[in-house]
């Protein structure tokens, strides 16, 4: 008994073409064993991953050790196969997060960062004291990167469907493996109520910046010098599903960013777009395997990433194809055991 294969590759399906999906894919892809094809609802641009900031920086995202070493594996990761490549649209940029108040407890991710440093004096701005730093944090043209990612997954073999799924077993007639990427999707296709959009405004501006500052302490801040343009953010409204810009988050956002960097001074600021993405979030990311149709069919869940999912992204594909090569043996034993048994010859 065999899953489905051609040229002795198994055929997996991923659902969802976000930063998560097109990762996993890739992961998958460069392992010579499998045919993968991505079905999604919606593809870049238009995704919530293409309205982030983005940068490496753990935020909104647990549990807290697995993100930690998720985020250390993707930063590796983007070290050794992609931020030497100029198509990709990343940079490594040094990043500081700043507190008005004394810090004493370093973040929950630090034993898995060899580079995080505390913040000297002359790294925080008039009236903070206390920070973090990372010198070998990167950041990404948001768009520019997922469509690095796309031509990368399409590159190795990978095919994407533009297709919408409303019911897993659409899956399952063509496919014994799915790996559930849909982020806020899983909300309705696998009615996981636990995920929730926290909404998430963001400005781009066409100043730039030498490093990644950020003020998470008691509102959202942050000013992201990108290659071709600079992100100012942000919001963070839970359960919010409004996916239009507010002009009044322009104008918090505007102003506290002053505050940490007191350069963006609203009128010297020439705005060039304003987005909105509604973040995967979850008390947790769920990558896990769960069994349908008596164990003959195998989704791996990879999702729920909050506002970390570039952080983690290819610590969590490798994860998911750790998990779901575990999970590959029952799926053989299941559908033998569905397999009608022979006739006796009697
Ligand atoms: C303003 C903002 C700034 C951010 N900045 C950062 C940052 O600096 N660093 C960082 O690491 N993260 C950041 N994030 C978080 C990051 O954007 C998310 O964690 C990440 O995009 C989640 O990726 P995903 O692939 O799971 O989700 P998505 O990008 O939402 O992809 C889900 C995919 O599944 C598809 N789908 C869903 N349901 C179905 C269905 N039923 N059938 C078919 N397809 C389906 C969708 O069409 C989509 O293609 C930010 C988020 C926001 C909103
Ligand atoms: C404050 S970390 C960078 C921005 C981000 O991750 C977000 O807004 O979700």
């Amino acid at each position: 008994m065999s899953l489905n294969k051609v040229n002795s590759k198994t055929d997996i399906l991923i659902i969802g073409c976000g930063c998560i999906g097109l990762s996993t894919g890739i992961v998958l892809l460069k392992t010579g064993k499998y045919n993968v094809q991505i079905w999604s609802r919606d593809l870049p641009p238009n995704t919530t991953s293409n309205k982030a900031a983005a940068l490496w920086y753990p935020f909104l995202c647990n549990p807290p050790d697995l993100v930690g070493k998720w985020s250390a594996e993707t930063m590796q990761y983007f070290k050794d196969h992609i931020i030497g490549d100029p198509k990709s649209g990343t940079l490594i940029k040094k990043v500081n997060e700043i507190f008005r108040r004394e810090h004493k407890e370093d973040p929950e991710w630090r034993p898995y960062v060899q580079s995080f440093r505390r913040a000297r004096k002359d790294e925080l701005p008039e009236g903070y004291v206390d920070g973090f730093a990372v010198d070998d944090g990167f950041v990404m043209d948001t768009d520019m990167y997922m469509d690095y990612l796309v031509q990368t997954f399409k590159s190795l073999g990978g095919s994407i469907e533009q297709r919408e799924v409303e019911d897993i077993r659409e899956a399952f007639v063509h496919y014994d493996t799915v790996i559930n990427c849909t982020g806020l999707g899983s909300r309705e296709l696998f009615k996981d109520k636990l995920i929730y959009p926290s909404r998430g405004q963001i400005i781009v501006i066409k100043n730039s910046s030498e490093r990644s500052i950020m003020d998470e302490e008691d509102h959202i801040a942050y000013v992201i010098p990108r290659i071709s343009n600079t992100v100012l953010g942000g919001t963070n409204q839970e359960h919010d599903y409004n996916t239009e810009p507010t002009k009044q988050d322009t104008e918090e956002i505007l102003k506290r960013v002053a505050m940490i960097s007191p350069r963006f001074a609203k009128n010297r600021i020439e705005i060039q777009d304003v987005k909105v993405g509604l973040r995967p979030s979850r008390h947790e990311i769920r990558l896990e395997n769960e069994f349908f149709e008596g164990g003959s069919k195998l989704v791996v869940h990879n999702y729920g990433h909050g506002g970390s999912g570039f952080t983690v992204s290819w610590g969590c594909a490798l994860e998911a194809l750790r998990v779901m090569e575990a999970g590959i043996p029952n799926l053989l034993f299941y559908k033998k055991q569905q397999q009608p048994k022979p006739q006796s010859k009697l």
